[in-house]
């Protein structure tokens, strides 16, 4: 049986670059094609929508495609837990749809956000310096919130770490206490620094996207588990049994 996917973001950089990995997978199929200037029903009789397209767009996009019979898989940034939360509110009125949400695709970046989420309970002080090309619109970026968002899991019962003089804007912006800095420069593709900061000594942590090709094996693995997934997957980390 045929997959059939709506794919939306279809033009962009993430867009083209999932068509190219669907051309080459067996039994799937793009089908409709969205940009910014389609509706959403433009998705309608698709199996899956796959989507790829900005933070404030993919909200209403994902709950379309729940409400009207299609599964989901998000590459999109934004899915902050707070979204998450309402996103399996809906999900629980759709049982037999699949949401799955994968902050970054790549192998390397989701091991090394387990690593720093492992590592939280150990420091009580600890940054996230994150950097991405100069097109990104988003900040802070989608792996660098739920790497916090982990570290923060971590931490529930050690409490928040230290983030000194917070309020001042060139400490970065809080994410479950945690400062993330965001860079966006002409030359990145995409980096992680997780910085942990102890007694005598620091742990860095550090991931680099060297070529986007690095996502390929993630966003076809999400499309070939959506079909029999309910409800709602977090993270590349569930998919590979991290
Ligand atoms: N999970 C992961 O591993 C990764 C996630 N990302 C995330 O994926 C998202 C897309 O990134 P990227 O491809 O670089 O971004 P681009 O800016 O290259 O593409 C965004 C796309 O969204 C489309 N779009 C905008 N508004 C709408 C709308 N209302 N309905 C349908 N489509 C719309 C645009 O279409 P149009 O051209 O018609 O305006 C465009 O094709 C970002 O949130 C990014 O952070 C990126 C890399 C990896
Ligand atoms: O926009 C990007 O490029 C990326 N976005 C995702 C994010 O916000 O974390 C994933 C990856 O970092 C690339």
């Amino acid at each position: 049986m045929t997959t059939t996917v709506a794919l939306a973001g279809a033009s962009g950089r993430m867009g083209r670059l999932a068509a190219s990995v669907i051309e080459r997978m067996e039994g799937v199929e793009v089908t409709a094609r969205l940009g910014s200037a389609d509706g959403p029903e433009v998705m309608l009789g698709a199996d899956l929508l796959l989507d790829f397209t900005l933070p404030h767009v993919s909200p209403a996009l994902v709950d379309f495609a729940l409400h009207h019979g299609l599964d989901v898989v998000v590459g999109t940034s934004g899915w902050s837990a707070d979204r998450l939360v309402s996103l399996e509110r809906t999900l629980s009125g759709v049982p037999e749809r699949g949401a799955i949400v994968i902050p970054n695709f790549s192998v390397g970046s989701v091991l090394a956000t387990a690593f720093a989420a492992q590592a939280a309970r150990f420091f009580d002080s600890a940054e996230i310096v994150e950097a991405h090309h100069a097109g990104k619109v988003d900040s802070p970026s989608g792996t660098a919130v739920r790497t916090a968002e982990l570290m923060a899991a971590a931490r529930a019962e050690l409490g928040p770490v230290s983030a000194p003089h917070s309020d001042q804007r060139a400490r970065g912006q809080l994410v479950g206490g945690i400062p993330v800095h965001s860079q966006r420069l002409t030359g990145v593709i995409a980096e992680q620094e997780v910085v942990l900061g102890g007694t005598g000594e620091l742990l860095r942590i550090a991931h680099q996207t060297i070529s986007p090709s690095s996502y390929e094996a993630g966003i076809r693995l999400a499309i070939e588990r959506a079909p029999e997934a309910t409800g709602l997957t977090v993270g590349l980390d569930r998919l590979l049994g991290i």
